[in-house]
């Protein structure tokens, strides 16, 4: 696959694979145990929005949250890579917005329902562009993210459970990897609340920065 349809993986990305309670810290925060393995589930493509796009706050979401998340973009296709190899199949990355419904997420726990409503509204996954693989060290990016100026998430992924390489290998021994799938490795501790008319900026130090403001839908 080129490099130029691999920055372009938001319009053809097939699947966009989620990590939940990833970071020792926002595991603490929510009152989770930390998971012996890595909690999975899916986001569908048509949640992605870009930069000069908005979040909107769909008519039944009661509380809005930010998670801010390193997402790798994958390029090639694997089924059960060995971690030691998973690398390999690491095209680059993005910064990406994991915009979860906390109210119909709890409502979904409590009645052990999927996760989907909850994460998967349109606009729910607002995205940066493409970033070069070489621009990000995965295991030691800080992710930072405001509202209104206002420093809510700074954490680094040094802090988090599963690795990387772990979750390459560890989801593609459940469903084949694709070019342009797009990985999201959690969220640090900090999680919360925003309403419409609020700003959200977020980044990877040093590597790049988005900006999304906040409407009703
Ligand atoms: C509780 C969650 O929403 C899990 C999640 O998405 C995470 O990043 O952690
Ligand atoms: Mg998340």
């Amino acid at each position: 696959m080129s490099s130029g349809r691999l920055q372009d993986f938001v319009k053809f990305g097939r699947k966009i694979i989620a990590v939940g309670r990833n970071y020792r810290s926002h595991a603490a925060e929510l009152g989770n145990p930390v998971p012996k393995e890595p909690l999975l589930f899916l986001k569908p493509v048509s949640s992605y929005v870009e930069m000069g796009g908005a979040i909107e706050v769909p008519e039944r979401v009661q509380e809005l949250h930010y998670e801010v998340e390193l997402g790798v973009v994958v390029n090639g296709s694997g089924r059960d890579i060995p971690e030691s190899s998973a690398m390999e199949y690491v095209g680059g990355y993005a910064l990406a917005l994991d915009m979860t419904s906390r109210d119909l997420q709890s409502a979904a726990k409590k009645s052990g329902h999927p996760w989907s409503v909850a994460k998967g509204y349109d606009t729910f996954c607002p995205i940066s562009p493409f970033i070069e693989k070489e621009k990000v060290n995965p295991s030691a990016a800080r992710l930072w993210l405001k509202v209104d100026g206002e420093t809510k998430q700074n954490g680094v992924t040094t802090d988090m459970i599963f690795s990387v390489p772990y979750l390459i290998s560890y989801i593609s021994s459940i469903m084949t990897l694709e070019t342009g799938d797009l990985i999201l490795t959690g969220t640090p501790e900090g999680v919360g609340p925003v309403v419409p008319g609020q700003v959200i900026t977020a980044g990877i130090e040093g590597v790049v920065q988005v900006e999304f403001p906040v409407k009703k839908r």
